[in-house]
């Protein structure tokens, strides 16, 4: 098996990136126009990998000549029936759990609301849920509304950690000091494993051991770490996690989710939202009226799944295969992230993080916006992912200042006139990801020398 072992991208050849003209980049030498863009967007949608279009098509031509038949008989031998076996393991490895303890199947939201339905069982002694501020809405709405769904004010039930005042981060000791403090009032424990908008990754293991000290349930919303971050779920006696695969695992927009249980509530929580899909593959079409679950995470399974889903996801999943294992991935990812970090602190506009509070003082108060203030101030910009690459995965986000100036959208465009391709979160966070499978050195220049035109054009033009 092939490893990455040093800074060149074998895998580039493995994805389609788009082209600068493809995204519209306006301000490049005519030349360059069918070169690739700087894709530094994988933290929201991963790019096709071409493996994964061959095998669609393949898909397609199966249903084309073989309809119905691809699901006991097809050409390549990946029957229908079984097609997420196709996947389970790849995944499996990815997120550190034994094969059964993974199911591939429906969307992320959907999957937290089955976990939530499955391991949120509050009692008027420990109802809480602990999670971190801001975390991404579908999740806020998911812990609300099983909140209110178990007659509980989620006001009262949901305990959200905000960093503290004048800092962008959680604290490692802060968390585990609420859990200690906190816990038996807590039912569940839930973080994301890498935060979607600072990039900061969670102490997962230490998380999760004062949780289950305190008598917790831990699940984790890996929708941004997994396929970024090496884990080992099993070990860490997570309890259950969830997760897409449309970003660092290049399934494709809306691709198939995914979900974790810990083999040890094999026995004690069965699936309570039954579906024949979860049900025993050997007596699954003799139609029995009686449900029979796959023991573990297989028998949360409640449809067949899309097989140009899983398909598309497969083709990837085999790309991290020849990669060889995430530990590999990882070292490529945080050489390629400190490269790009070490880029940005050289930028003339660079505000170290720390310094932020003190030289705009509302960028960390929402309510005063350093652009509503009389004294223009130079636009520059902060990195709010942690600096410990312990701390992060692939991800830097960049905080622009004075906030709420709208210096970010304008950067954010200008990236863009020049092929990069970043993220934006408004009001005031491009979010960049190198994401070692197909990102280069060639791109983290790109980004730094764009950004270094972009905040110079800006701090002129004013
Ligand atoms: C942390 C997190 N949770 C939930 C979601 C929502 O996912 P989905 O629309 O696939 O349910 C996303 C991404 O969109 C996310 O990043
Ligand atoms: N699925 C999407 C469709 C359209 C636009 C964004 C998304 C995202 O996934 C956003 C991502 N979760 C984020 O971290 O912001």
């Amino acid at each position: 098996m092939g490893a990455l072992e040093d800074l060149s991208t074998p895998l580039l050849d493995d994805f389609a990136i788009p082209t600068n003209t493809d995204i519209g980049a306006t301000r490049l030498p005519e030349t360059t126009a069918d070169d690739s863009c700087a894709y530094l967007c994988g933290n929201s949608l991963g790019p096709l990998s071409k493996q994964s279009e061959k095998l669609i098509n393949d898909e397609l031509k199966v249903w084309r000549t073989r309809a119905v038949e691809g699901h006991f008989s097809h050409p390549h031998g990946r029957e229908w029936l079984n097609i997420a076996d196709t996947v389970t393991p790849l995944l499996a490895e990815i997120v550190g759990a034994k094969e059964k303890e993974v199911a591939c199947m429906s969307t992320l939201t959907a999957n937290l609301h089955l976990m939530l339905s499955a391991f949120y069982k509050p009692t008027p002694d420990r109802y809480k849920i602990l999670c971190e501020a801001k975390a991404f809405p579908s999740d806020q709405y998911a812990f609300a509304s099983q909140a209110v769904l178990h007659g509980y004010d989620p006001t009262d039930a949901i305990i959200e950690l905000a960093p503290r005042t004048g800092e962008f981060t959680l604290r490692e000791s802060d968390i585990i000091d609420l859990i200690t403090k906190q816990g038996n009032s807590i039912a569940l424990v839930i973080f994301s494993g890498v935060q979607y908008y600072t990039g900061q990754w969670f102490p997962m293991q230490a998380i999760t051991k004062a949780a289950k000290e305190q008598g917790c349930i831990c699940g984790w919303d890996l929708a941004h770490a997994v396929g970024n971050v090496p884990m080992a779920l099993h070990e860490w006696d997570v309890d259950f996690a969830v997760w897409c695969s449309y970003k660092y695992l290049n399934s494709g927009p809306g691709g198939i989710a995914g979900l974790f249980i810990h083999e040890k509530w094999n026995n004690t929580r069965p699936p309570q939202y039954a579906g024949w899909w979860g049900h025993d593959p050997s007596t699954r079409f003799s139609m029995p009226p009686l449900f029979n679950a796959i023991p573990g995470a297989q028998g949360y399974q409640q449809s067949n799944p899309s097989v140009l889903n899983i398909v598309s996801l497969l083709g990837s999943l085999q790309a991290f295969k020849r990669v060889g294992s995430m530990d590999l991935l990882r070292k490529r990812s945080e050489s390629l992230t400190l490269h790009l970090e070490g880029e940005l602190e050289k930028s003339k506009f660079y505000v170290p993080v720390h310094e932020v509070s003190a030289r705009y003082p509302s960028a960390t108060n929402d309510k005063n916006r350093d652009g509503q203030n009389s004294q223009p101030q130079r636009f520059g910009f902060a990195v709010i992912t942690p600096s410990d690459p312990e701390s992060r995965g692939a991800q830097l986000s960049l905080l622009f200042l004075p906030t709420g100036s709208g210096a970010m959208g304008k950067v954010f465009d200008r990236l863009l006139e020049e092929g990069v391709v970043g993220d934006k979160r408004e009001p005031d966070v491009i979010r960049l990801t190198i994401a070692p499978l197909y990102n280069t050195m060639g791109d983290i220049d790109r980004a730094a020398h764009g950004l270094e035109r972009a905040l110079e054009e800006l701090n002129t033009s004013t």
